[in-house]
């Protein structure tokens, strides 16, 4: 609870979804509690953070909130800390409340609300790897978020790695190192994303490091986010590397199936709730969306948001064949035509010089195995089969082996050249065929 213009009660929530949340569901049983407190009966506000900190800046908030008459010791005191600042970078919608955890996310969804809660850390620092578009930075600033509500006063800051650099370089060439270094190294938590792109930059690797063990030192907590494990980041110097991983290394995996649909159906809720669409889709829409759009949760998030703004009110009542045709944008090759397993193995034992029969068989030899990874890579991608129907076509191997190749393929993607170079022709014949 915060203070308001003229001294008026404001609750401050830190997101606008939030707000509305409130506003609808339970701002009338908040005005009655306060009001129990409150005997000038002052009405209460309800602003959303980036609202509530535009009015301190112009100066519209300017007292401090007392109540008018003294709470008695035994009745429920409402908290008015008015933490000093917002974190700078940090986005609004990225809290744990909108992160769907699930499977591919859990446990670093769990080490999160770690750090968040200021739980007595063994591990520090934290590093968080994994594919683009899988809750990273969604993680990150949702730590950011939790850490500065349950304790306000402490020093937050978060940057990402080109953040850092620039504003370094910039400090260099300023002659103003030295505030750089207290702003960074006077954090209770800092919070690091994208770290990779620090990759060949010797001077700022240098300052990186230097922070990282001065914050370690005085027992601050560091949290990193990056594409890949430290080992990999090949760019980066030896020294900082190994401290990158001296606490805890933490992956996050492509989402599977029921993560996907669960967050399709968190998405949907908040899109419509906020837009006022009193429906959501159909279930079959539903799991069209999960099981069809390609790419990760950006790309998922995307075709959610193009459903709704393009179906509007209509979204309750859409066919699927409604919302495909408003999708097709987002689904590429998915609905144009259907694609089959059988012609995804013959196409990549073509592509590598195989035949079908070797990415069905036993062979674990790379110059199979690999192209075996990318057929159930692609049939994941193109078709709506789930890991087991997958494995069982082949071969007859297990959910857990596809799901393996999947994430393999999906960090190789990044990695090397080659593999990406053959996944887009092979997608490109896909389109062709
Ligand atoms: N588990 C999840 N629950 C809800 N939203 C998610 C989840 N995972 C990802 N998202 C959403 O997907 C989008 C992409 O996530 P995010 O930006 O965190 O990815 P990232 O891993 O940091 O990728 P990049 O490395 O490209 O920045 C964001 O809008 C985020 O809110």
């Amino acid at each position: 609870m915060k203070p308001g213009p003229y001294g008026d009660p404001v609750l401050v929530t830190p997101t606008a979804y939030a707000r509305d949340w409130i506003s609808k569901n339970a701002i009338r049983r908040a005005q009655e509690l306060w009001q129990q407190h409150d005997p000038d009966a002052r009405i209460l506000d309800i602003l959303c953070r980036v609202d509530y900190d535009d009015q301190v800046r112009t100066g519209g908030i300017v007292t401090a909130l007392v109540p008018s008459t003294p709470v008695a010791a035994s009745e429920p005191v409402v908290e008015a800390v008015v933490p000093a600042t917002r974190i700078s970078g940090l986005q609004d919608r990225l809290t744990f409340d909108t992160f769907v955890p699930g499977r591919g996310n859990e446990f670093a969804y769990t080490m999160s609300r770690q750090v968040a809660s200021w739980a007595d850390g063994h591990f520090n620092p934290v590093f968080f790897h994994g594919p683009y578009g899988y809750g990273k930075t969604h993680l990150l600033n949702a730590i950011g978020w939790e850490a500065q509500a349950k304790r306000p006063d402490a020093r937050i800051v978060y940057l990402t790695a080109e953040k850092f650099t620039s504003t370094f370089v910039k400090a260099l060439m300023d002659k103003s190192t030295s505030a750089f270094k207290d702003e960074v190294r006077g954090a209770d938590l800092l919070l690091v994303d994208d770290v990779h792109f620090i990759g060949g930059k010797t001077s700022s690797q240098e300052e990186l490091f230097h922070t990282l063990t001065s914050l370690i030192e005085n027992n601050r907590r560091v949290v990193f986010t990056a594409d890949r494990p430290p080992t990999q980041l090949n760019e980066i110097e030896a020294r900082l590397r190994s401290h990158l991983s001296s606490g805890l290394v933490c992956a996050l995996d492509v989402a599977d199936q029921s993560l996907r649909m669960g967050i399709v159906e968190r998405k949907l809720g908040q899109l419509s709730q906020r837009l006022g669409v009193a429906q959501c889709p159909r279930a079959e829409v539903m799991q069209f969306l999960a099981d069809r759009v390609p790419g990760s949760i950006r790309e998922l998030e995307g075709a959610v948001n193009t459903l709704v703004a393009s179906a509007g009110a209509r979204l309750g009542s859409l066919t699927l064949e409604e919302a495909m045709a408003l999708l097709q944008p987002n689904l590429k090759v998915a609905v144009e035509r259907r694609v089959t397993v059988d012609e995804i193995q013959k196409l990549t034992a073509d592509h590598f010089g195989l035949k079908q029969a070797d990415l069905l068989s036993e062979r674990r030899t790379r110059s199979v195995a690999r192209p075996r990874q990318v057929a159930m890579w692609l049939c994941k991608q193109h078709t709506t089969r789930s890991y087991p129907d997958i494995g069982r076509r082949f071969g007859g191997r297990d959910h857990t082996t596809v799901l393996h190749a999947v994430k393999k393929v999906e960090e190789l993607l990044q990695a090397d050249d080659q593999i990406a170079r053959d996944v887009e022709a092979l997608t490109r014949k896909l389109r062709s065929n």
